[in-house]
C-alpha cells in the first residue's frame, strides 16, 4: 500500500467511525450496573441484590475498531420515598437522558411492573429507545414462546426502535446488544482515548467499592441511611493510601457497621481493598471508619458537597 492509499483508507475509516452517548435506564434492580460492567468489560459500577444501590451517574466507555460507545449508567428512578436525596437522584436520571444519542431501557424478563411503566413514561420523546430484556438466564424466561409473548406485550406499550435479549450476569449476547446500538451513534471520531474505560476518578471508584461492600454485609435498611466519604487519597511509592469514612445517621447505627470486635468493618475493608488492588492494579493501604452525621439524606448543601 502506498502513502496515498494509506491516507485514503485512514480517511475512509474515520468517516465511518461512530461515537456517541447511550443512557442505560430502568427501574431499580433490573441489572443496569451489571450490564454496564459487562459492556465495558470491567467493574466500574456497583451492583447489589438490594434495589437502589446506584446513586451517581457513572460513565463507562467501550471502544473497538468501528465505534466508541459512551454509556451512562443512571440510578433507577426512585418511586418509593420522597426526600431530598431521592429527588436529586431522579433529577440525575432526567439529566443523564438529555442529549444522549440513544437509550437502552432495561427490563427484567417476564416482569413488567408499574415501576417500569413509570420509567417508560419519563423517557424523552425524540430519542431512539432500544428495549433490553435482561436476565434471560432465569428459569421463567427459558420458554421461548412465553418470552416472545412478553416482549410483544411490552412493545405494545412503547415504540421501541429495536429489541435485544441479554443476560448481563452471564455476559450473554452482549456483543449483539452493541451491534444493535451502534447504528444509533453518530459518525464521529472517538471522544476519549481508546484505553479509557470510565471518566470517573480512582477516588470515586474507591468510594463506590466501599459502598458496594456495605450493601453486601449490612442488613436490609441500614445502607440506605449511610454514605461514604473519601477523606484522603494519595499515591506513594506505587501504592495507594486511601482513608474512607462511612457516614451514618445515628450513634446507635455505628456498632451495626463495626460489628462484634470490629469483625464486620474488617471484612468490609478487606474485601474492598482486594477489589481496589484488582481495579487499580497496585497495592492499596485502606482505612475505613464510621462517623455520625445525622439527617444527611435531607441536607441539600451536604448532598452538593458529596457531588450528588
Ligand atoms: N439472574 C440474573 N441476575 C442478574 C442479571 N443481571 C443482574 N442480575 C442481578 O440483579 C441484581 C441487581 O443488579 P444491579 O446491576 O445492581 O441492578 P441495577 O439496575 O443497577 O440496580 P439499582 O442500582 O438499584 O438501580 C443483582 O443481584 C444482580 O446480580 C442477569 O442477567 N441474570
Amino acid at each position: 500500500m502506498n502513502v496515498e492509499e494509506f491516507l485514503a483508507n485512514e480517511a475512509q475509516a474515520t468517516q465511518n467511525y461512530r461515537c456517541g452517548f447511550i443512557a442505560i435506564v430502568g427501574r431499580p434492580n433490573v441489572g443496569k450496573s451489571t450490564l454496564m460492567n459487562h459492556l465495558i468489560g470491567q467493574k466500574i459500577s456497583i451492583t447489589s441484590k438490594k434495589a437502589q444501590t446506584t446513586r451517581h451517574k457513572v460513565t463507562g466507555i467501550y471502544t473497538d475498531n468501528t465505534a466508541q460507545f459512551v454509556f451512562v449508567d443512571t440510578p433507577g428512578f426512585q418511586t418509593d420515598h420522597r426526600n431530598a436525596l431521592n429527588d436529586r437522584l431522579n433529577l440525575n436520571v432526567t439529566e443523564a437522558m438529555n442529549g444522549v444519542d440513544a437509550i437502552a431501557f432495561v427490563l427484567e424478563a417476564m416482569r413488567f411492573t408499574d415501576a417500569d411503566r413509570t420509567v417508560l413514561k419519563q423517557l424523552p420523546k425524540n430519542t431512539p429507545v432500544v428495549l433490553v430484556v435482561n436476565k434471560i438466564d432465569k428459569d421463567k424466561a427459558k420458554d421461548k414462546l412465553a418470552l416472545n409473548a412478553f416482549i410483544e406485550q411490552v412493545r405494545a406499550e412503547f415504540e421501541f426502535v429495536a429489541v435485544e435479549v441479554v443476560s448481563a450476569k452471564h455476559g450473554l449476547r452482549i456483543a449483539n446488544l452493541l451491534e444493535t446500538l451502534k447504528p444509533f451513534l453518530p459518525e464521529s471520531v472517538p471522544m476519549y482515548p481508546e484505553d479509557m474505560v470510565t471518566d470517573k476518578s480512582s477516588r470515586f471508584l474507591a468510594m463506590e467499592i466501599v459502598r458496594e461492600k456495605l450493601f453486601r454485609y449490612l442488613g436490609e435498611e441500614l445502607p440506605y441511611a449511610m454514605n461514604v466519604e473519601v477523606e484522603q487519597f494519595k499515591e506513594e511509592n506505587g501504592m495507594f493510601h486511601i482513608y474512607i469514612a462511612v457516614l451514618v445517621d445515628k450513634e446507635n447505627q455505628k456498632p451495626i457497621v463495626i460489628g462484634r470486635g470490629g469483625e464486620k468493618l474488617k471484612k468490609i475493608s478487606t474485601e474492598a481493598r482486594l477489589d481496589m488492588e484488582k481495579l487499580f492494579d497496585c497495592k492499596v493501604f485502606l482505612k475505613v471508619w464510621v462517623k455520625v452525621k445525622s439527617g444527611w439524606a435531607d441536607d441539600i448543601r451536604f448532598l452538593n458537597e458529596l457531588g450528588l
